[in-house]
């Protein structure tokens, strides 16, 4: 089974923040950059993200067409965000962490895949989004998120906004937190395929040489 191709879009500072160290949603985008994003969205079947941003960014990701998936293993996702909120569709893959009662109340509001474990599970995750037709999808972080695609190379390109704000602060969430790599052996390299300026920043094109199959 083939996994749907993936890319990884995520609004950086120019030292590498993808948020303050207060993890709240903040504006790091250009307006162009925004313009871009919206309609990088409408080319995707599905949009994920981490139980992370949406406790802290409350996403719409309201796009037509296209399912909003996150990955959510303790079933945390709040019955009145954003996602739960609206009338577009939404799949919370969840694990045995999360408790019955919550995952009953989160059913009534989104589709559930359960997974074992205590992370979600991504290769099973992208098994089934490939059988639910979703051939193109765009993960939107966070830190930790991005992580867990690239070191498993599922990841096939990564598009960065580099901006010229800087943030600064060592707790402040990176562009790719989770464990990382003690060696540069062990380095995820990428390689560069475009660079266009764009407003006060740059848009950087990269691509994953040899992206895991499932
Ligand atoms: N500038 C930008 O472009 C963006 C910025 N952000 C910012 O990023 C920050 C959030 O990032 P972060 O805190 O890292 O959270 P993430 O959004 O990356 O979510 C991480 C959580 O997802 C859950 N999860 C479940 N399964 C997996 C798996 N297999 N791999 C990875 N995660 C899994 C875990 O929680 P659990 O165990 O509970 O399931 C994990 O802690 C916020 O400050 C937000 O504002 C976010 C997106 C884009
Ligand atoms: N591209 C981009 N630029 C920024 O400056 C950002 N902060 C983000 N954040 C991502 O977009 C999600 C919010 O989407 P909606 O506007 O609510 O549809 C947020 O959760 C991050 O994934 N992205």
């Amino acid at each position: 089974m083939k996994k749907p191709y993936i890319l990884i879009n995520s609004a950086l500072t120019l030292d590498g923040k993808i948020s303050t160290k207060k993890r709240k949603k903040i504006k790091i985008s250009s307006k162009e950059d925004f313009i871009r994003v919206k309609k990088l969205r409408k080319r995707f079947d599905g949009i994920l993200v981490g139980i992370g941003t949406v406790l802290a960014d409350d996403p719409k990701l309201n796009v037509e067409n296209t399912l909003r998936i996150v990955l959510d293993s303790r079933g945390r996702i709040p019955l009145d965000s954003n996602l739960l909120e609206d009338e577009l569709p939404v799949l919370v893959a969840i694990t045995e962490k999360a408790p019955l009662s919550r995952v009953k109340r989160i059913e009534e509001k989104a589709e559930v895949i359960k997974f074992k474990g205590s992370k979600v599970d991504l290769k099973n995750l992208l098994k089934k989004l490939r059988e639910k037709g979703i051939k193109k999808l765009l993960v939107e972080g966070g830190g930790t998120v991005n992580w867990s695609f690239l070191k498993n190379r599922y990841a096939d390109e990564v598009c960065v906004y580099i901006s010229n704000l800087i943030f600064g602060g060592k707790d402040a969430p990176t562009f790719v937190d989770g464990e990382g790599v003690k060696e540069k052996q062990d380095a995820i390299e990428l390689k560069l395929k475009n660079v266009e300026k764009l407003g006060e920043g740059l848009l950087l094109f990269w691509e994953l040489p040899h992206p895991k199959g499932l």
